[in-house]
This record gives C-alpha cells, structure tokens and sequence, in this order.
C-alpha cells in the first residue's frame, strides 16, 4: 500500500465554469504539502474533493491506494475521521466554551464524557493554550482561535490536517507563529499537512512540496528539491522572487537536501 494522495485527471465544473482541468499531482504523506493559486484558481475545490466534501465530475482521488470516490458511505465516514480541518476564519463555535467546541469531534465520536477532558487539556497544551478549556471564543485573539481550530481539528488524532487558508485572516507575526506552530505538530504527530494559500511566503516558511493551480488548471508540483532543480519552472522563480524570508528558506532547503543526499 502506497502512502500517498494521488489527484488523477481531476475534473470538477459548476454550470460552465470549470473550476478543476484535468489536474493530476501526488502528495508524499508526512509532509507539509502547498497548494498555491490566486483567488478562484480552483484550490479550495480541490481540497474540498480530498474528503469528499465536493464530487468530481471525472478523474479519482486515491489515499493510500483507496479511490475514495468508491468509499461506501461508512468508509467514507471513517475515512473523514483521519482529516481534520481548519478554516480561515476558524469555524468556532461562539455559544460554546473552547474545550467543548475542542470536545465536539470527540463527543461525536461516541467517546465518554470522562475522558474527554483529558483530551482536551492534553490538546491545549499542544497548542500552546493550557488552562483556556473555560474561556468563550470571544475573549481570544485571532491567532489563539485557530490555536483552537486546530486543536479541535486535531482532536480525533487525524492523519492528514487540511487547512483552507489557515493564516489570511492573521497579521504577519500571528501567521508566523501559526505557521511554525503547524510545522511543529506535523513532525511531532507525524501527519501530512495539505493546506491550500495564496502566499509564497507560507510555502517558503514550511512546506517540503507545493502545486500550482491557475484558472483550474495544473501549472507545476513536486517536492521542493524538485522545484528548485527545475531552472524554468514558474515554482522556482516564484520561491526565489522576493528577497523576504530567503535566508531562512534557502537554508531550510539546503538542509533538506542534506537529509536525502
Ligand atoms: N459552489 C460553487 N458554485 C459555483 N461556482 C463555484 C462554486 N465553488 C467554486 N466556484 C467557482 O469555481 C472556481 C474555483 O473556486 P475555488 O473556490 O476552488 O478557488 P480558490 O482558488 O479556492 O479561490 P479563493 O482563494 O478565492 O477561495 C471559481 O471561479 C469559483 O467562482
């Protein structure tokens, strides 16, 4: 079985507009993986059809070898259970506390009452959050609420965390902060991170593979290593056009490099 998400000729259109053309690319599983586009490039429908949440009108998603567009409904549910997600602006619930909106994924999960709260403590100091589990979603700061988004998201112990553009709502120093704190779980947890952006600065930051979408279509993917060996590639010299950041990323990808040479 291989470990791995594979996007084979993905087609998905609404009324005549085609918002996924033929797009086919692999996502290695335990990495942070970049999906890049401007507004309306197709990234969210594309993230939305790894768990099904859209149907594509042709083409397969495989997972580890399953196609789960053949999943049945049961499967289906199961297979959900392995991705969490987050959202741009957080999806928290507001007339709940924050351990009961972190308890949600696992209060429908059927786990007793008596050990959620273990969980979700243990979860909010993941998240670098302890002793909020009473506070309201109202008296945090952006930044501390996707912390909660994402310790929700994290709640079933996923393998894959897909995030829909988890940062635009942030200012920068959150973002980074967010950023690195992602960075952080997938190597701790060891699950992949697929999250979908429009800023070549989060992919600089931590992803090890990226795609490109424009206009629905597949420009260019492939791990970092292979976007940088690439001297014409749009990837590349999108990564290498603003001097911002570029110490600290050109250094991350030649220890990449290291750590498979
Ligand atoms: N439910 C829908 N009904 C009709 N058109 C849709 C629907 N969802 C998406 N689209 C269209 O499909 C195209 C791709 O949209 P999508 O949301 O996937 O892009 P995106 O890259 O995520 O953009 P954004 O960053 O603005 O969210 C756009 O032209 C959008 O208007």
């Amino acid at each position: 079985m291989s470990s791995m998400i594979s996007i084979e000729a993905l087609n998905k259109r609404y009324g005549d507009k085609s918002a996924l053309l033929d797009v086919s690319f692999e996502i290695e599983t335990g990495a942070i993986f970049g999906i890049l586009g401007r507004s309306g490039a197709g990234k969210s429908t594309l993230l939305r059809c790894l768990n099904r949440l859209e149907q594509p009108d042709a083409g397969r998603v495989v997972i580890d070898g399953e196609d789960i567009n053949r999943l049945s409904l049961r499967e289906l549910r199961a297979q959900r259970r392995q991705m969490g997600m987050i959202f741009q602006h957080f999806n928290l619930l507001h007339a709940r506390t924050v351990g009961e909106n972190i308890a949600l994924p696992l209060q429908i999960a059927g786990v007793p009452a008596a050990r959620r709260g273990a969980r979700v403590d243990a979860l909010l100091t993941l998240v670098g959050l302890e002793g909020y589990a009473d506070v309201w979603p109202s008296q945090l700061s952006g930044g501390q609420k996707q912390r909660v988004g994402i310790a929700r998201a994290l709640a079933a112990e996923p393998r894959y965390l897909l995030c829909d553009e988890a940062t635009s709502a942030l200012d920068p120093d959150t973002t980074l902060s967010i950023l690195d704190l992602l960075a952080s779980l997938q190597r701790q947890l060891n699950i992949t991170v697929v999250l979908i952006t429009h800023e070549m600065a989060v992919v600089k930051r931590i992803c090890h593979g990226a795609a490109l979408l424009e206009s629905g279509r597949l420009i260019e993917s492939g791990s970092l290593s292979a976007i940088m060996a690439n001297p014409h590639g749009r990837l590349r010299q999108l990564l290498l056009q603003d001097g911002e950041a570029d110490r600290a990323f050109l250094a991350r990808y030649q220890e990449q490099l290291r750590c498979v040479a």
